[in-house]
């Protein structure tokens, strides 16, 4: 399928599937294709909601298809029947499907082969759909990511993971100011942790409040890790990977006197826009933190790069890019961003460390790993009314992980720590 602007909306998202599952691409930088970009913002949202919902049920897809096919079809055919397979589950009337997946076979040279066959398929698919879709077999993660999964949290823990990955996630917003007042104007659920949740089909920028700043989105557990840090109104605070800014804007809200630091100028572009519309302030640094040396800080937050494994319900397109390449990089990473925010703290001062990883490489060992090379070095059990004594780890930290809070919409995996410089 040629990568120009076309209206076609299964179109597109059998093109961002294409690039996920036949490229190793991240869906994030195929939405950022001039080519998707040139598409109508209406169609653009379509063909997101449609290549999300086929990939995050994708083994479901090919397991409804696969009785009516003799042997798959090439990877561009096949996307756009996945497409149709997850349309019909969800209920799509059964002749438009069928009719718009073969307008979108006929309409790419690589694919109008198939159109007969996509006719034939998926009127033999269409019946009795939804239910032979959930009747499939439960979509697993691939093994590059399950099995240290599993040796981690044992098979039923990842198994309640995986069905938190399918459920997809809610719309989470973070107050600039009183939470139950948030909760109010924009008709959402007050959670415990003092974030605001509104149904994933909310549309963002028809909030009130959008254009006044009032709110972010951010995950309810990433909004947690800059809580850890207390009360921070007037304090000096080093935000050592700061965007898109989520942390930042909390810390700034809360009256710190932020640095923000990044090493990438495009992703602090959005920063900035993000301290535009919240009119909140902080001073933005592009600079590698491993180099950085603007200490000492009262505090410093470190939310480090990661496998971004715990972020799979919004992006499923992830386990399917990806196969763990570049994680143990990652890992030697962390751990020496670590010794450098310890570094750029005062002595007394407090480090928040996180990672947005399921993997306790990640998590749970960078702490136990930094205790060892910091002697005096400290962890300080958060104490807040919203922790549940579940989340606690051995060494001090707090787990989150996607199927916790399952009935109320779960909540993205994250490690987080305090740590006290001696
Ligand atoms: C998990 S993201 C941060 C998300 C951010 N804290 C938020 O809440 O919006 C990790 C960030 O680390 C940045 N990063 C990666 N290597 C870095 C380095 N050596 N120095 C500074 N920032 C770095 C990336 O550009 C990325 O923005």
């Amino acid at each position: 399928m040629p990568r120009s602007a076309t209206p076609d909306p299964r179109r597109a998202a059998a093109d961002l599937l294409g690039q996920v599952l036949g490229e190793g691409r991240l869906m994030s930088e195929a939405l950022g294709a001039s080519g998707f970009l040139a598409l109508p913002p209406e169609a653009r949202a379509e063909a997101q909601r449609l290549a999300t919902g086929t990939l995050r049920g994708l083994s479901r897809a090919d397991y409804v298809l696969a009785p009516h096919l003799r042997k798959a079809p090439p990877l561009k055919a096949r996307n756009v029947l996945r497409i149709a397979a997850y349309e019909l589950a969800q209920g799509g009337a059964a002749h438009g499907v069928v009719n718009a997946a073969v307008a979108t076979l006929k309409a790419g040279k690589r694919t109008e082969g198939f159109a007969g066959l996509a006719n034939a398929v998926l009127r033999k698919a269409a019946e009795g759909a939804p239910e032979a879709w959930a009747a499939a077999p439960a979509p697993r993660l691939p093994d590059w990511l399950r099995e240290p999964l599993v040796e981690a949290w044992g098979k039923t823990d990842v198994a309640a993971m995986e069905r938190a990955h399918e459920a997809g996630a809610p719309l989470d917003l973070t107050p600039k100011g009183e939470a139950g007042a948030l909760a109010e104007a924009v008709g959402g659920e007050l959670l415990p942790t003092g974030s605001v949740r509104l149904s994933a089909r909310t549309q963002v920028s028809a909030l009130p409040g959008f254009d006044a700043g009032a709110w972010w989105v951010q995950d309810a557990a990433a909004a947690l890790p800059a809580k850890l840090l207390g009360d921070v109104a007037g304090l000096r605070v080093l935000d050592m990977c700061a965007a898109p800014g989520g942390k930042t804007l909390q810390l700034a809200a809360a009256g710190a006197e932020v640095v923000a630091l990044d090493a990438s100028e495009a992703r602090l572009g959005r920063l900035r826009e993000n301290l535009e519309r919240t009119g909140l302030s902080a001073e933005v640094v592009c600079g590698d933190a491993l180099a950085f040396d603007a200490g000492p800080f009262d505090a410093v937050l470190l939310d480090a790069p990661c496998s971004a494994t715990g972020t799979i319900r919004r992006h499923p397109d992830l386990p399917h890019a990806r196969a763990g390449e570049g994680i143990a990089e990652l890992i030697g990473l962390q751990a020496e961003m670590l010794n450098a925010a310890l570094r750029l703290a005062r002595p007394g001062g407090r480090v928040v460390f996180c990672t947005c990883s399921l993997i306790p490489d990640e998590g749970e060992c960078q702490v136990e790993e930094a205790l060892e090379r910091h002697p005096g070095l400290s962890v300080v059990a958060p104490e807040a009314d919203w922790i549940d004594d579940g989340w606690r780890s051995e060494e001090g930290g707090l787990r989150l992980r996607p199927d916790y809070w399952a009935e109320a919409g779960g909540m993205d995996g994250f490690y987080m720590a305090v740590l006290e410089r001696g």
